[in-house]
């Protein structure tokens, strides 16, 4: 597995967010301007916490910045290259190698076994089983479940699950790791530890990770917080 630099440096931006807009066609025939402007600037082992109130647009800018959904306006570049000219077989192929996802709910394969959750991102991307097998066994001992390999998901906690997904998302070795309420659904102590594990290998692979919370606690452990308010991005 391969070591990053630890903590931001300059000149290691991985994701620029520029002058990005959204807004939604509404009943009325109105447009609802949901991100008015959003600068962000990402960079390799710096961990982001996005905050703003409920209905703000976390989702929406994490949906953007995982070219997951168009904005209505701005650019994304990943790496230095400009995505929004690209067309959806390139935006795909750049999504699959440098970026991760984890989302409240784990949505792991029930029917597979832990390490098979983490093999299967490995050889959707053109890994052999056989070259899949060490990377995910290495992660998933590194999120403390070397001992929960076999097992499938609804046989583990939900801690367990969501230390599963992280290493999921961590399997292609991507440079953005992009989060939506990673522990939304988890008490708060598990809560704690898996935001702590999640942390030590953001900054031990040098990945650059932007995790939308709601808890002001975990966002106040990550290098920096920016929040969305009435549309506008602004530093925390
Ligand atoms: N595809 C869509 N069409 C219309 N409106 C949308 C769409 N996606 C999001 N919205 C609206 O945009 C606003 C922001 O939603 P979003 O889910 O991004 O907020 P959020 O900050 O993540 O909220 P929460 O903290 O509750 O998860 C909401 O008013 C939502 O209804």
């Amino acid at each position: 597995m391969s070591r990053g630099s630890g903590h931001a440096q300059n000149g290691n931006v991985v994701l620029e967010l520029k002058d990005i807009r959204q807004s939604f066609p509404q009943a009325d025939g109105g447009r609802l301007e949901v991100i008015r402007h959003a600068d962000l600037t990402l960079r390799r082992g710096e961990m982001v916490a996005l905050i703003g109130p409920s209905g703000s647009g976390k989702s929406t800018l994490l949906h953007i910045a995982g070219m997951l959904e168009k904005p209505s306006g701005g650019e994304i570049l990943v790496d230095g290259q400009a995505t929004a000219a690209l067309g959806d077989d390139a935006r795909t192929r750049i999504r699959r190698e440098k970026m991760g996802f984890v989302y409240q709910y784990h949505h792991l394969l029930p029917e597979f076994s832990a390490l098979e959750n983490v093999v299967i991102p490995q050889m959707i991307a053109g890994e052999t089983r056989r070259a899949a097998e060490p990377r995910a066994r290495e992660l998933l001992e590194r999120v403390g479940l070397g001992q929960r390999l076999g097992h499938r998901p609804g046989k583990l906690s939900g801690g367990e699950q969501q230390r599963v997904a992280i290493a999921r998302a961590l399997a292609n070795a991507p440079g953005i790791l992009l989060a939506d309420e990673p522990t939304g659904n988890l008490d708060h102590h598990t809560s704690d530890a898996v935001f702590r594990m999640l942390s030590d290998l953001v900054h031990d692979l040098g990945v650059a990770a932007l995790i939308a919370t709601h808890n002001l606690d975990i966002a106040q452990k990550m290098d920096r917080a920016v929040t969305l308010r009435d549309g506008e991005l602004v530093t925390a």
